[in-house]
Protein backbone atom coordinates (compact mmCIF):
# COMPACT_ATOMS: atom_id res chain seq x y z
CA UNK A 1 0.00 0.00 0.00
CA UNK A 2 0.99 3.36 -0.54
CA UNK A 3 0.76 6.52 1.13
CA UNK A 4 0.20 10.32 0.48
CA UNK A 5 2.12 12.57 2.74
CA UNK A 6 1.77 16.66 2.61
CA UNK A 7 4.81 16.96 4.84
CA UNK A 8 7.28 15.65 7.23
CA UNK A 9 9.08 18.01 9.45
CA UNK A 10 10.95 17.62 13.14
CA UNK A 11 9.74 20.28 15.74
CA UNK A 12 8.30 20.06 19.17
CA UNK A 13 4.86 18.48 19.95
CA UNK A 14 2.71 21.83 20.77
CA UNK A 15 -0.27 20.22 21.77
CA UNK A 16 -1.72 18.26 24.91
CA UNK A 17 0.15 16.47 27.20
CA UNK A 18 3.37 15.31 25.24
CA UNK A 19 3.72 19.33 24.43
CA UNK A 20 7.43 20.53 24.38
CA UNK A 21 8.19 16.63 23.36
CA UNK A 22 10.67 16.76 20.22
CA UNK A 23 8.70 14.56 17.37
CA UNK A 24 8.97 14.62 13.59
CA UNK A 25 5.61 14.76 12.12
CA UNK A 26 3.95 13.05 9.00
CA UNK A 27 1.40 15.14 7.98
CA UNK A 28 -0.74 12.94 5.66
CA UNK A 29 -2.68 14.45 2.93
CA UNK A 30 -6.32 14.48 2.43
CA UNK A 31 -9.28 14.71 5.11
CA UNK A 32 -12.54 13.28 5.41
CA UNK A 33 -14.29 15.80 6.94
CA UNK A 34 -12.96 18.51 4.82
CA UNK A 35 -11.80 18.41 1.16
CA UNK A 36 -9.37 21.22 2.36
CA UNK A 37 -10.23 24.03 -0.33
CA UNK A 38 -11.16 27.04 0.99
CA UNK A 39 -14.52 27.39 -1.25
CA UNK A 40 -15.78 24.46 0.88
CA UNK A 41 -14.81 24.96 3.91
CA UNK A 42 -18.65 26.70 5.10
CA UNK A 43 -20.37 23.44 3.82
CA UNK A 44 -17.69 21.23 5.58
CA UNK A 45 -18.42 19.30 8.21
CA UNK A 46 -15.31 20.58 10.49
CA UNK A 47 -15.00 24.18 9.04
CA UNK A 48 -12.56 25.51 11.51
CA UNK A 49 -9.21 23.86 11.06
CA UNK A 50 -5.93 25.67 11.00
CA UNK A 51 -4.01 23.32 8.80
CA UNK A 52 -3.04 22.76 4.94
CA UNK A 53 -3.55 19.12 4.20
CA UNK A 54 -3.94 19.49 0.37
CA UNK A 55 -1.46 17.40 -2.20
CA UNK A 56 2.03 16.61 -1.80
CA UNK A 57 4.03 19.94 -2.11
CA UNK A 58 5.72 19.93 1.62
CA UNK A 59 9.11 19.29 2.65
CA UNK A 60 9.48 15.84 2.53
CA UNK A 61 5.73 14.86 1.12
CA UNK A 62 5.23 13.21 -2.13
CA UNK A 63 3.22 9.44 -2.70
CA UNK A 64 5.71 6.67 -0.64
CA UNK A 65 4.93 3.45 -2.70
CA UNK A 66 5.37 1.19 0.97
CA UNK A 67 5.88 1.68 4.63
CA UNK A 68 9.75 1.36 4.73
CA UNK A 69 10.71 4.41 2.28
CA UNK A 70 8.18 6.62 4.26
CA UNK A 71 10.44 5.34 7.41
CA UNK A 72 13.46 6.25 6.16
CA UNK A 73 12.30 9.76 5.52
CA UNK A 74 11.34 10.12 9.10
CA UNK A 75 14.05 9.03 10.50
CA UNK A 76 16.24 10.81 8.61
CA UNK A 77 14.44 14.12 10.02
CA UNK A 78 15.42 12.68 13.61
CA UNK A 79 19.20 13.38 15.12
CA UNK A 80 21.40 10.31 15.36
CA UNK A 81 22.53 8.31 18.03
CA UNK A 82 19.91 9.92 20.39
CA UNK A 83 16.44 9.29 22.01
CA UNK A 84 13.83 6.85 20.68
CA UNK A 85 12.73 8.65 17.63
CA UNK A 86 8.99 9.73 18.56
CA UNK A 87 6.60 10.21 15.53
CA UNK A 88 3.30 11.90 15.85
CA UNK A 89 1.11 10.79 12.83
CA UNK A 90 -1.56 13.80 11.54
CA UNK A 91 -2.50 15.47 8.34
CA UNK A 92 -5.42 15.47 7.36
CA UNK A 93 -6.62 12.62 8.83
CA UNK A 94 -4.41 9.93 9.88
CA UNK A 95 -6.52 6.88 10.05
CA UNK A 96 -7.13 7.07 6.19
CA UNK A 97 -3.61 5.74 5.66
CA UNK A 98 -1.87 4.60 8.85
CA UNK A 99 -1.90 0.91 9.03
CA UNK A 100 -0.58 -2.28 11.01
CA UNK A 101 2.73 -2.62 8.25
CA UNK A 102 3.14 1.12 8.93
CA UNK A 103 3.12 0.93 12.64
CA UNK A 104 4.76 -2.30 12.49
CA UNK A 105 7.74 -0.61 10.52
CA UNK A 106 7.73 1.98 12.38
CA UNK A 107 8.15 -0.17 15.85
CA UNK A 108 10.64 -2.11 13.85
CA UNK A 109 12.91 1.10 13.45
CA UNK A 110 12.94 1.75 17.20
CA UNK A 111 9.65 4.60 17.00
CA UNK A 112 7.23 5.47 19.23
CA UNK A 113 4.05 6.19 17.37
CA UNK A 114 1.81 8.97 18.21
CA UNK A 115 -1.89 10.01 16.44
CA UNK A 116 -3.65 12.63 16.58
CA UNK A 117 -7.22 12.25 14.84
CA UNK A 118 -10.93 13.08 14.41
CA UNK A 119 -11.74 10.03 15.66
CA UNK A 120 -14.19 8.74 12.72
CA UNK A 121 -12.11 5.85 11.94
CA UNK A 122 -10.95 2.59 14.17
CA UNK A 123 -7.14 2.32 14.88
CA UNK A 124 -4.74 -0.35 13.97
CA UNK A 125 -3.33 -1.82 16.93
CA UNK A 126 -0.07 -0.68 18.52
CA UNK A 127 -0.21 2.94 18.92
CA UNK A 128 1.97 4.23 21.51
CA UNK A 129 0.14 7.35 22.35
CA UNK A 130 -3.51 8.28 20.85
CA UNK A 131 -5.31 11.48 21.02
CA UNK A 132 -8.70 11.75 20.01
CA UNK A 133 -9.83 15.23 18.64
CA UNK A 134 -13.47 14.70 18.07
CA UNK A 135 -15.79 16.89 15.67
CA UNK A 136 -19.64 17.52 16.20
CA UNK A 137 -21.40 16.42 13.55
CA UNK A 138 -19.22 14.11 12.75
CA UNK A 139 -19.38 9.96 13.62
CA UNK A 140 -17.55 9.38 16.53
CA UNK A 141 -15.88 5.58 16.84
CA UNK A 142 -12.76 5.97 18.69
CA UNK A 143 -14.23 6.52 22.33
CA UNK A 144 -11.05 5.81 23.97
CA UNK A 145 -7.44 6.72 24.21
CA UNK A 146 -4.62 8.23 25.65
CA UNK A 147 -5.84 12.35 25.68
CA UNK A 148 -9.40 13.74 24.51
CA UNK A 149 -8.69 16.84 23.19
CA UNK A 150 -11.89 18.71 21.98
CA UNK A 151 -11.32 21.91 19.98
CA UNK A 152 -13.51 24.26 22.04
CA UNK A 153 -16.11 25.61 21.86
CA UNK A 154 -18.12 23.58 19.60
CA UNK A 155 -21.68 24.09 19.49
CA UNK A 156 -23.74 21.31 20.22
CA UNK A 157 -20.61 19.76 21.88
CA UNK A 158 -20.59 19.96 25.79
CA UNK A 159 -17.49 18.60 27.61
CA UNK A 160 -18.64 17.26 30.91
CA UNK A 161 -20.42 13.92 29.56
CA UNK A 162 -17.23 13.15 27.45
CA UNK A 163 -15.48 13.20 31.04
CA UNK A 164 -16.92 10.15 31.52
CA UNK A 165 -14.94 8.43 28.46
CA UNK A 166 -12.05 5.97 29.22
CA UNK A 167 -9.51 8.65 28.41
CA UNK A 168 -6.57 9.53 30.47
CA UNK A 169 -6.59 13.14 30.17
CA UNK A 170 -8.48 15.54 29.01
CA UNK A 171 -8.12 18.53 27.34
CA UNK A 172 -9.67 21.87 25.68
CA UNK A 173 -8.10 23.73 23.22
CA UNK A 174 -9.23 27.20 22.25
CA UNK A 175 -10.39 27.15 19.08
CA UNK A 176 -7.61 28.97 17.06
CA UNK A 177 -9.70 32.14 14.45
CA UNK A 178 -10.98 35.30 14.46
CA UNK A 179 -13.08 34.20 18.16
CA UNK A 180 -9.62 33.18 19.19
CA UNK A 181 -9.73 35.55 22.37
CA UNK A 182 -12.71 35.13 23.49
CA UNK A 183 -12.33 31.10 22.95
CA UNK A 184 -9.40 31.18 25.06
CA UNK A 185 -11.14 32.92 28.05
CA UNK A 186 -14.29 30.16 27.44
CA UNK A 187 -11.68 27.27 27.92
CA UNK A 188 -10.25 28.93 30.97
CA UNK A 189 -13.03 29.61 32.52
CA UNK A 190 -14.46 26.20 31.85
CA UNK A 191 -11.40 23.96 33.07
CA UNK A 192 -11.38 26.35 36.50
CA UNK A 193 -14.67 25.24 37.23
CA UNK A 194 -14.83 21.79 35.77
CA UNK A 195 -10.88 20.49 37.38
CA UNK A 196 -11.27 17.03 35.18
CA UNK A 197 -10.00 19.39 31.79
CA UNK A 198 -6.62 20.96 31.47
CA UNK A 199 -6.26 23.89 28.98
CA UNK A 200 -4.13 22.86 25.59
CA UNK A 201 -2.70 25.53 24.02
CA UNK A 202 -1.33 25.40 20.87
CA UNK A 203 2.18 25.65 21.83
CA UNK A 204 4.12 26.10 18.54
CA UNK A 205 1.85 28.83 17.32
CA UNK A 206 2.98 30.80 20.42
CA UNK A 207 6.91 30.11 19.50
CA UNK A 208 6.67 30.35 15.92
CA UNK A 209 7.82 27.16 15.10
CA UNK A 210 6.09 24.92 12.85
C1 LIG B 1 -5.22 19.54 12.02
S1 LIG B 1 -5.85 18.28 13.06
C2 LIG B 1 -5.25 16.81 12.24
C3 LIG B 1 -5.61 15.53 12.94
C4 LIG B 1 -7.08 15.10 12.86
N1 LIG B 1 -7.67 15.32 11.59
C5 LIG B 1 -7.89 15.79 13.95
O1 LIG B 1 -8.73 16.62 13.63
O2 LIG B 1 -7.63 15.49 15.12
C6 LIG B 1 -4.77 18.38 14.52
C7 LIG B 1 -5.37 19.01 15.74
O3 LIG B 1 -5.62 20.39 15.49
C8 LIG B 1 -6.87 20.72 16.04
N2 LIG B 1 -7.35 21.91 15.36
C9 LIG B 1 -7.64 22.05 14.05
N3 LIG B 1 -8.04 23.29 13.75
C10 LIG B 1 -7.98 23.99 14.92
C11 LIG B 1 -8.26 25.33 15.29
N4 LIG B 1 -8.71 26.22 14.38
N5 LIG B 1 -8.08 25.70 16.58
C12 LIG B 1 -7.66 24.79 17.50
N6 LIG B 1 -7.37 23.51 17.22
C13 LIG B 1 -7.53 23.12 15.94
C14 LIG B 1 -7.70 19.49 15.82
O4 LIG B 1 -8.87 19.45 16.63
C15 LIG B 1 -6.71 18.41 16.18
O5 LIG B 1 -6.68 18.21 17.57
N1 LIG C 1 4.34 21.69 16.62
C1 LIG C 1 3.18 21.15 16.24
N2 LIG C 1 2.48 20.40 17.12
C2 LIG C 1 1.34 19.83 16.67
N3 LIG C 1 0.53 18.99 17.37
C3 LIG C 1 -0.47 18.61 16.56
C4 LIG C 1 -0.30 19.19 15.32
C5 LIG C 1 -1.15 18.88 14.15
O1 LIG C 1 -1.25 19.67 13.21
O2 LIG C 1 -1.74 17.80 14.18
C6 LIG C 1 0.84 19.99 15.39
C7 LIG C 1 1.56 20.84 14.49
O3 LIG C 1 1.16 21.12 13.35
N4 LIG C 1 2.73 21.38 14.97
S1 LIG D 1 -10.82 16.67 11.00
FE1 LIG D 1 -8.76 17.44 11.48
S2 LIG D 1 -7.68 17.65 9.50
FE2 LIG D 1 -9.85 17.29 9.06
S3 LIG D 1 -10.63 19.32 8.72
FE3 LIG D 1 -10.97 18.86 10.90
S4 LIG D 1 -9.17 19.56 12.04
FE4 LIG D 1 -8.67 19.57 9.85
MG1 LIG E 1 -1.30 21.80 13.42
Amino acid sequence: MSYWVKEIFYSLQGEGAQAGRPAVFCRFTGCNLWSGREEDRARAICCFCDTDFRGTDGTGGGRYPDAQSLVNQILACWPTGSERPYVVMTGGEPLLQLDTALIETLHRNGCAVAVETNGTRSAPPGIDWLCVSPKAGAPWVLRQGDELKLAYPQIGFDPSPLAMLPFNMFFLQPLDGPDYTRNLQLAIAYCKAHPTWRLSIQLHKCLGIP
